[in-house]
This record gives C-alpha cells, structure tokens and sequence, in this order.
C-alpha cells in the first residue's frame, strides 16, 4: 500500500496540496492527472519521502520501484548497470550483485522490450528508450509498489501501446499498487482503477475512474472542452474514450 495521510505541501505562500488523503492498496491501480504545474510530481516526491511535508504523513513500503520523469548519471553507465541500480536496495552496502540479481534485471529488461540495449550506454539512449529501460530498473527492485512519473511522455504511439499492455499485465494479477501520472486520460481510463485529479485551484478528486472520469471533471481540470466517444477496441468490446474538442478540428 502506498498513498498520503492529511499532506500539506508548501512552497513559500503558495500551497501545492492541503490535507490531501488517499492511498493505493495493493491490487489497485491509481492515475493522477492534473494540468502543468499543477503539482503531480510533488505528490509523487512526498509519497516516496523525496519531499518535505508541512503537515500530515506518508504510507509506503521499504522499497518501492520508481520511474522518475528522467534520470542522468554523473558517471557513465551501460544500461545494464543502470537496471541492476533498482537491486541496491536489496543488496544493501557491500554486497556486490550476483547472478540472480543478472537475471532479474534482464528479466525486467525483457519485460519492457529494452533488453536490446543493454549493453549500450544509457546516456546515449533517446529519451522514450531511456523510459523503458528505468522501468526495468523499477520492476527489478521485486517490489509490489509502483511509482510512474509520466512514463508514456516521450514513448511514440507503438511504446504508448507496449507500456499501457505491460502496466496492464502488471495490474491484472492484483498483487500490485500502481500509480502513475498522464497528461492521458485514455491512459487512465485504459489501466487505471481510480483516478486522482489536481483540479485547478480546488481540492483534488478521488474515486474509481468511471466516477471521476467526466467529460465536466476533465473540462474543469484542463479548461478544454471534452467529449466522451464509444469506440470498439481490438478484443470487439466496445470501450469509453475521451478527446478533447480540438481532436475535431480542422487545420486551415
Ligand atoms: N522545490 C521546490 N521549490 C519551489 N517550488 C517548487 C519546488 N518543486 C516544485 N515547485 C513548483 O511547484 C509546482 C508543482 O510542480 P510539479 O513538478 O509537482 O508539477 P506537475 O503537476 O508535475 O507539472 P508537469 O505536468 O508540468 O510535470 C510548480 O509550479 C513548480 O515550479
């Protein structure tokens, strides 16, 4: 389980979250939406203890897999070393890495479609690539929490696909909590059990996506005007989408 108990976060005179609860139990899947600045990756960053709060308190695991919106390195690293990174916890201070901790990383590698890369170095990889192999590096810390800033913003429409099919095998089995930030409310609707949205200058809403999901909520939340379409999907079962109304326009 990992989520926010009463979270009050500051930045000077301007107030990012007030009293801000909820939690993400194992077995379910969280999406967190909210406009530019909003304050999604701060939530993030207090739920995994990065960031300091003024009031209230977090609930999260010892080790939680974490994809930050990016990463860089001061020394040069091959991908490999980056995912076998996601161990250290596991391995505490001086345990060097064996050949389980190999496996499981390549394993992850697999998973996200990156194991191609391993041996080059992560530094000369293309943002969406550099994506996928930092989830590897998630997934190889064996937890059953985690934590996904943005993960689809720089993977092409093929990755989009590939990423929301595996955060879906990752959910089906319902022995993980899984939270993620979009900028997608078709990623939400697509994967995501609950829904969390940083409304503009109002308290965030909670509750299970077909709720929360709203053409009025996401109207409000972005300022744009939304429509929910039915489209069939690839399994023939028709599904809910939302697009905002200048998916309609025309360019002059
Ligand atoms: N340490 C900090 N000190 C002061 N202000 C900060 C700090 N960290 C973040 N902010 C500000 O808090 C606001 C929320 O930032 P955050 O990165 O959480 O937004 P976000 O919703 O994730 O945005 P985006 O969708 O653009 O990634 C921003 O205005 C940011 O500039």
């Amino acid at each position: 389980m990992i989520g926010l108990e009463g979270v009050t976060i500051r930045f000077g005179e301007r107030v990012i979250v007030e009293t801000m609860s909820f939690s993400v139990p194992r077995g379910r899947s969280l999406a967190i939406l909210g406009p530019n600045g909003r304050g999604k990756t701060t939530t993030l960053k207090a739920m995994l203890g990065f960031q300091a709060l003024n009031a209230g308190r977090r609930l999260a695991p010892k080790i939680v897999g974490y994809v930050p919106q990016s990463a860089s390195y001061s020394q040069r690293y091959r991908v490999l070393d980056v995912v076998i990174m996601g161990r250290a916890a596991r391995l505490g201070l001086f345990r060097q890495p064996g050949p389980e901790d190999f496996a499981v990383a390549r394993a992850a590698l697999d998973k996200t479609g990156a194991l191609r890369f391993e041996s080059a170095y992560f530094d000369r990889l293309s943002g969406g690539e550099r994506q996928l192999v930092l989830l590897a590096r998630a997934l190889a810390t064996g937890s059953d929490v985690l934590v996904l800033d943005e993960p689809a913003a720089a993977l092409d429409l093929a990755n989009q696909h590939r990423l929301l099919a595996l955060l879906g095998q990752l959910r089906a089995p319902r022995d993980r909590a899984i939270v993620f930030t979009t900028h997608d409310p078709n990623h939400a609707l697509t994967v995501a059990d609950d829904a969390l949205l940083m409304m503009p200058g109002a308290h965030p809403l909670f509750g299970p996506v077909e709720e929360v999901l709203t053409p009025d909520n996401l109207e409000r939340l972005y300022g744009v005007a939304m429509r929910l379409v039915d489209l069939t999907g690839p399994d023939g079962v028709l599904h809910r989408a939302v697009l905002p109304a200048f998916a309609g326009m025309k360019a002059a």
